[in-house]
C-alpha cells in the first residue's frame, strides 16, 4: 500500500495529469467499513477497469469520485477539484465534466433515441424542451453525430423502449457524449447484457475514450472484458485494493484470484 502511494505523483506536483485521485480514503456507512485505506488514480484520458466481487466498495468507490457520498478520512479529487467541498454550483459545474454509464440506462422509454440524446445538452439551455425539433439545430447535428458514432444513427426515431439492452446502452453513452465529458464514470454497464452486445459496449466507450482522450473509470464483473478493454485494473476486495496492474501485464486467471474462487467464477 505504501509503495503504491509513494509511486502517484500528487496532483500539486503534477496538475492535471489525473482525471481522478483518491488517497487514504476510508468510507464507513454506520459500524460497516466499506473502503479502507483506497489509493487510486486515473490519468487523463485512460481506461481503468474496476473489478471485485459483489459488496467490494465499486459502486461506493464511484459515488465518491462523483460527489454523492462523502469520505471520512483521505482525499478525493475529480478533475482536480474535491467534490465534497464544492459549492452546490461547484458541484453542478463539475458533474457537467463528468458523464455516466449505468446498469439502468437512465432513458425515457417513451422518447425516441434522438431525444433521449438531445436531453444529454439540457444542462447547457435555459428552457425545457419538448420534441426533437425545440432544440438547436447546432444540438442536433451533435446529437446525430453522437448517435452515428455509437452505431445508432438508423434507429434515431425509434422509442427506446422497443430497442434492446445493448443498443439502449449505446444511446446512454451518445446521450453522455452531449456534455462533452472529460470523464466517464461507468457502473456495471453491460451487467444486464448479452456477451456480444457487452463486448460492443465496451469496444465503443473503449474507442471514444482514446479519440476524444476521455477518461474512463469502469466497474465490471467479467474479467475478459475488463482486460480486454481497459488500460489498467484496479482490484478491490473487502474494501481494500488488493491489485493495481496494466491490463497487458495480467491474467485472467490471475484477475480470478481477486474474487476469491480461482475457478472461473464471475463475481
Ligand atoms: N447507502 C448505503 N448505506 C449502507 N450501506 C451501504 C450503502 N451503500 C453501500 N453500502 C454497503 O457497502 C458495501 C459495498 O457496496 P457497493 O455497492 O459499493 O459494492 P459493489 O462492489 O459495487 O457491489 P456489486 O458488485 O454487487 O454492485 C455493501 O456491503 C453495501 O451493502
Amino acid at each position: 500500500m505504501r509503495g503504491r502511494r509513494s509511486a502517484i505523483p500528487t496532483a500539486a506536483e503534477e496538475p492535471g495529469r489525473y482525471a481522478v485521485e483518491m488517497r487514504g480514503v476510508h468510507k464507513a456507512f454506520g459500524a460497516v467499513t466499506v473502503l479502507d485505506d483506497v489509493d487510486l488514480a486515473v490519468r487523463r484520458g485512460e481506461f481503468v477497469g474496476l473489478v471485485g466481487p459483489s459488496g467490494a466498495g465499486k459502486s461506493t468507490l464511484l459515488r465518491l469520485v462523483n460527489g454523492m457520498h462523502t469520505v471520512e478520512r483521505g482525499s478525493v479529487r475529480t478533475l482536480g477539484t474535491d467534490p465534497a467541498t464544492c459549492s452546490r454550483r461547484g458541484l453542478r459545474a463539475l458533474r457537467t465534466k463528468v458523464g455516466f454509464a449505468f446498469q439502468q440506462f437512465g432513458l425515457v422509454g417513451r422518447l425516441s433515441a434522438m431525444e433521449n440524446v438531445l436531453m444529454g445538452a439540457l444542462a447547457t439551455l435555459r428552457w425545457p424542451r419538448y420534441g426533437v425539433m425545440s432544440y438547436p439545430r447546432a444540438l442536433r447535428v451533435a446529437a446525430l453525430e453522437n448517435l452515428d458514432r455509437v452505431g445508432m444513427a438508423d434507429q434515431r426515431f425509434q422509442r427506446c423502449d422497443t430497442l434492446s439492452g445493448g443498443q439502449q446502452q449505446r444511446v446512454a453513452v451518445a446521450r453522455t457524449l452531449m456534455q462533452g465529458p472529460q470523464l466517464i464514470l461507468a457502473d456495471e454497464p453491460v451487467a444486464s447484457l448479452d456477451p456480444a452486445s457487452s463486448a460492443l459496449v465496451l469496444d465503443i466507450l473503449r474507442r471514444i475514450s482514446r479519440e476524444d482522450d476521455i477518461s474512463v473509470l469502469c466497474s465490471l464483473h467479467q474479467v475478459e472484458l475488463a482486460l480486454a478493454n481497459a488500460d489498467r485494473i484496479v482490484a478491490l476486495r473487502a474494501g481494500r485494493v488488493v491489485l493495481d496492474e496494466a491490463a497487458d501485464t495480467l491474467t485472467a486467471d490471475r484477475l480470478r484470484t481477486v474474487y476469491g474462487t480461482g475457478d472461473g467464477t464471475d463475481g
